[in-house]
């Protein structure tokens, strides 16, 4: 067939398929070359990360929290905080999500933010033993229970969502739904990792919470396809070449030294 430009098939795809049910936004981002996994491939990735490529855990975790703060500190910069302290929620579920979520906690607290952890199911593995000291000793102090929305508007600037990521499945458990039912009612920004929690991995959920913010990492899930808010980072900047090239992930260029990449269209139509 004839070789066409990025720009050219973004632009093609997204006239076809704008005139169907699609916002000319979804359309440019389906049309945009880079993968977007479905649940089992992410899985699939995730463990050939750490039985082929020989990875631990805590390495690769520590790379995507760090991706996830770094978002944060582009996307909310501190000087543009409304409230004073810089303070920002984050919300740990009970699976590796939740861990990025603590070293996200942690590498904000190193870029000058104030973070309080809200962690109500806690792993016994030592690496969350680990994960939860090294918070408790840099001062970030351990909720006991979900603010209501109110509270939350009130003394926070952000919540960073930790909650569940690509292994989240069916009907969301308590504590959790509760906690996901005030974070539809703030309206501060919600930043989500890897997944905004409590969505289908792959179908999303309309009346799910709507983060202003997804930091997808490895690669975007095909959940991401439904994301509405105005910033989606691309972290976890750790794939070898060759697991890329075997799952055809088609990952941009990181630009430089940086461990995150702002995903947006690259036809004209202006979204940016
Ligand atoms: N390779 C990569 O890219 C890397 C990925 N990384 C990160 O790992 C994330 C995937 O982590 P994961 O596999 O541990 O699972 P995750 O999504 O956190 O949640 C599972 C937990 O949630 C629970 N749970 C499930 N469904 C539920 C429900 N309906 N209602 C309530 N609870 C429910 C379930 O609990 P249980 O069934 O045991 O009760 C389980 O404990 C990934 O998204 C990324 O953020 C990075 O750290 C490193 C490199
Ligand atoms: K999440």
């Amino acid at each position: 067939g004839s070789v066409l430009t990025h720009t050219g098939a973004c632009a093609r795809i997204a006239s076809n398929i704008y005139s169907k049910d699609l916002t000319h936004r979804q359309a440019c981002t389906m049309a945009n070359t880079i993968k977007y996994l479905g649940q089992e491939e992410a899985q699939h990735i995730d463990e050939e990360l750490f039985n082929e490529y020989s990875f631990s855990v805590d390495q690769l975790m520590e790379l995507a929290g760090l991706s996830c703060a770094t978002a944060v500190t582009k996307g909310y910069p501190l000087q543009s905080l409304l409230k004073s302290p810089p303070r920002v929620l984050v919300i740990c579920g009970p699976g590796n999500n939740g861990g990025d979520g603590l070293v996200c906690a942690r590498h904000l607290r190193l870029f000058g933010y104030e973070p309080s952890v809200l962690y109500p199911k806690r792993p016994s593995k030592q690496l969350f033993l680990n994960l939860t000291t090294q918070c408790e000793k840099m001062d970030i102090s351990f909720l006991t229970e979900m603010p209501e929305a109110d509270v939350i508007d009130e003394v926070y600037n952000l919540v960073v969502d930790a909650i569940f990521g690509f292994s989240f499945k069916g009907a969301v458990r308590e504590p959790f739904g509760d906690i996901l039912s005030q974070l539809k009612k703030i309206t501060v920004p919600i930043a989500s990792v890897d997944i905004p929690s409590g969505w289908d991995v792959e179908n999303g959920c309309p009346d799910g919470i709507q983060p202003d913010m997804l930091i997808s990492l490895t690669a975007p899930k095909k959940a991401a396809n439904h994301f509405k808010g105005r910033y989606h980072f691309l972290g976890g900047r750790f794939v070898p070449p060759a697991l890329e090239q075997k799952y055809q992930l088609n990952l941009p260029q990181y630009p430089g030294t940086d461990c995150v990449y702002q995903l947006k269209c690259h036809c004209l139509c202006g979204w940016a």
